[in-house]
């Protein structure tokens, strides 16, 4: 998995291109900036301590498995993800009620993906608006329980939880964004939210039309 995410600087604004260049004018998601915005945020979290291990080998897997497809044989109808839906489906390649010949198929791998930009927006709003004493683990657990904690086992849930705790502060966290002072990491996340949020309703509305959002 050494390709999958490399042992970069992390840069918010880098971040922030690779999910801006995601979306094409006729608003589809292109699954290779998708998958390169999650690399970079992986990145990010992977400097933050080995209490996030767990959650970075399970997102870098799904990841992996979306290159993958990428990569393999039909790679191009895995250009976006509304062409990867159109095509999955067409061939019965998602497992619908229960996991059984299709457990890395692209729309659940997505799906879990896009659970997790939920929380990102969340979780960024907070960072946003809060203050200088503002504390990230409170941000980062409300964002979890507002969102992917609804998909999560109880034991998972429990980890995450704790993991939390051991985020940095405020100031530090703004620090290893590496995008300058406090105020322009402010304005560069008023510019990147938008943008989070359009990719993350386009893929919500997606999903909801085609039935896909509680693939098991
Ligand atoms: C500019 C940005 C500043 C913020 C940077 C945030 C960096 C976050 C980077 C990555 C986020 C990880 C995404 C995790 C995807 C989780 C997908 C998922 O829900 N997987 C579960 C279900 O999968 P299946 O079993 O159905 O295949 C799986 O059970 C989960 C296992 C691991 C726990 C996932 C906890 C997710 C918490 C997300 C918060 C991350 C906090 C990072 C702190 C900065």
């Amino acid at each position: 998995m050494a390709d999958v995410v490399e042992d970069q600087k992390f840069s918010l604004k880098e971040v922030l291109d690779t999910f801006q260049s995601c979306l094409t004018d006729n608003k589809e998601i292109l699954i290779d900036q998708y998958v390169a915005g999650w690399r970079g945020l992986v990145r990010f979290m992977n400097s933050l301590g080995t209490i996030f291990s767990f959650i970075s080998k399970d997102a870098v897997g799904k990841i992996q498995i979306m290159a993958n497809h990428r990569k393999g044989g039909h790679g191009e109808q895995y250009e976006t993800v509304q062409s990867m839906v159109k095509y999955e489906l067409a061939h019965g390649l998602v497992d619908l009620t229960k996991r059984a010949d299709h457990p890395e198929s692209g729309c659940r791998t997505t799906l879990r993906l896009h659970r997790a930009l939920r929380w990102l927006e969340l979780f960024l709003e907070r960072l946003r608006t809060s203050g200088e004493d503002g504390k990230t683990s409170a941000m980062c657990a409300e964002a979890y329980n507002e969102s992917l904690a609804h998909h999560h086992s109880w034991i998972i849930r429990k980890a995450s939880l704790m993991a939390f705790c051991a985020l940095p502060g405020r100031a530090t966290f703004f620090e290893v964004m590496n995008v300058g002072t406090p105020d322009q990491v402010v304005t560069m996340l008023g510019e990147a939210l938008p943008l989070i949020a359009e990719v993350y309703q386009i893929t919500e509305e997606l999903y909801a039309k085609n039935n896909l959002l509680d693939l098991p």
